[in-house]
């Protein structure tokens, strides 16, 4: 396709995140069970027209990514974004010294770019030396000392970069030897006087930065409980010991509230329901406070890779007024579940005395909650 010149995609991969703050290089993050670069680094390798996949990773993260990336070149990158990408050129360099190679300089946080982009940047490459992947800019742009900019000029750019091995060599060169540090591959080639080409990519090619930009997984879940009403007994709700005539009977603190939410929180991530983790046949769970047990399904959850977003719960009770312990109820929640009390929502109403909860028999609540994937990942070299 194109002549004699091989297509060697170089993915810069040697971040460390920063702006993510995630507990791994964002690019080791996982989304749908697989790691950012896989999903970047598969859009070359199903390109048939690129000949090799280059990928400059962090130096602790070499071995892991021979394991995780086979059939992809691997090397070490340095300190900063162009450090990494000329180490990878200097290979190439040793490799093809007439520098006729068409390099694809692309991020590897990159990973919505489409194999039409990609084939784009690379024609354009082939035909003009160089050439990038840029979308028009969509917002006004005003310059600290020129005011607003001309937009129909403008365009925001992106990778992939496309080069003629000769040509972004020599820029790397010049910028190193003039200790020129630019924020893309493009800007250190017009510093030599040429001026790549502009392939229109697609909006949708976003370079992942900050937890912003992640797609992350959103379920809800549902909970219900019921627990009749008992002269013998002491009534909590919401972890709060409420001063009344008659409690809630049951197995553990009988917590309706805190029952129903856990049952929606479990729900939402598909973990089953309090029975299951707490079974009333154990005498472990016998009075237990159940702002505990909330505490341990706030963890199961996380342990799953997810994360309470908020939750909303509602009281069917007749007696007593409630709306003096709201505040401490939702203070409670928060605490054991490790969010903001802002984002939990705890509402009581009655039934108008109809039905069981009306007649003072019970009490129920119900309970509506949104959970969302945690970003994880680890190095791969080093995963169980
Ligand atoms: N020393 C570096 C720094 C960055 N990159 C890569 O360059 C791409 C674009 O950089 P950026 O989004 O800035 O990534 P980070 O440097 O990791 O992010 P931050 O600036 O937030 O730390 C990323 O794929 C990143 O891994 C690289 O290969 N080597
Ligand atoms: C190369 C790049 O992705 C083009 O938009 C961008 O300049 C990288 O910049 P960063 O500072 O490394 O985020």
């Amino acid at each position: 396709m194109y002549s004699n010149s091989r297509v060697v995609a170089v993915i810069g991969a040697a971040g460390s995140g920063k702006r993510m703050a995630a507990s791994v290089p964002k690019q080791f993050i996982k989304q749908q069970g697989r790691t950012i670069l896989e999903t970047t680094v598969s859009k070359f390798t199903d390109c048939d027209f690129v000949d090799e996949v280059m990928a400059v990773v962090p130096p602790d993260y070499v071995d892991g990514c021979r394991k995780l990336l086979p059939g992809v070149r691997i090397i070490p990158g340095g300190e900063e974004r162009q450090d990494s990408i000329f180490a990878a050129i200097r290979q190439l360099d040793r490799e093809d010294p007439e520098g006729d190679t068409i390099v694809l300089i692309h991020d590897g946080v990159r990973p919505f770019v489409t194999q039409d982009t990609i084939r784009a940047v690379t024609e354009k490459a082939f035909e003009k030396g160089a050439a990038i992947a840029a979308v028009h800019t969509k917002d006004t742009i005003r310059h600290i000392d020129e005011g607003t900019l001309d937009r129909s000029k403008l365009y925001n750019v992106q990778t992939p970069q496309g080069f003629r091995l000769s040509l972004i060599r020599e820029a790397y060169e010049k910028a190193f030897a003039e200790k020129y540090y630019g924020t893309d591959d493009a800007g250190l080639v017009e510093r030599m006087g040429v001026v790549p080409e502009v392939v229109i990519g697609g909006e949708e090619n976003i370079k992942i930065t900050t937890p912003r930009d992640l797609r992350r997984e959103m379920r809800v879940g549902t909970g219900y409980d019921v627990h009749r009403l008992d002269p013998g007994r002491k009534l909590v709700l919401g972890g709060v010991l409420i001063p009344w005539n008659k409690g809630l009977l049951g197995h553990s603190d009988a917590d309706v509230l805190t029952h129903a939410l856990m049952d929606a929180m479990l729900g939402a991530a598909a973990l089953g329901d309090i029975g299951k983790w707490f079974p009333d046949s154990s005498p472990k769970y016998e009075g237990i406070s159940s702002i505990i047990l909330l505490k341990k399904v706030a963890s199961l959850l996380n342990d799953e890779g997810y994360e309470l977003v908020n939750a909303d719960v509602t009281v069917i009770c007749q007696e007593p007024k409630l709306a003096g312990y709201i505040q401490a109820m939702r203070e409670n929640i928060a605490k054991a579940t490790g969010v903001d009390m802002a984002v939990i929502s705890v509402k009581a109403t009655t039934t108008e005395k109809l039905g069981f909860t009306g007649r003072g028999e019970g009490i129920a609540a119900e309970a509506i909650c949104l959970i969302r994937e945690v970003p994880k990942g680890g190095n791969p070299g080093t995963e169980a």
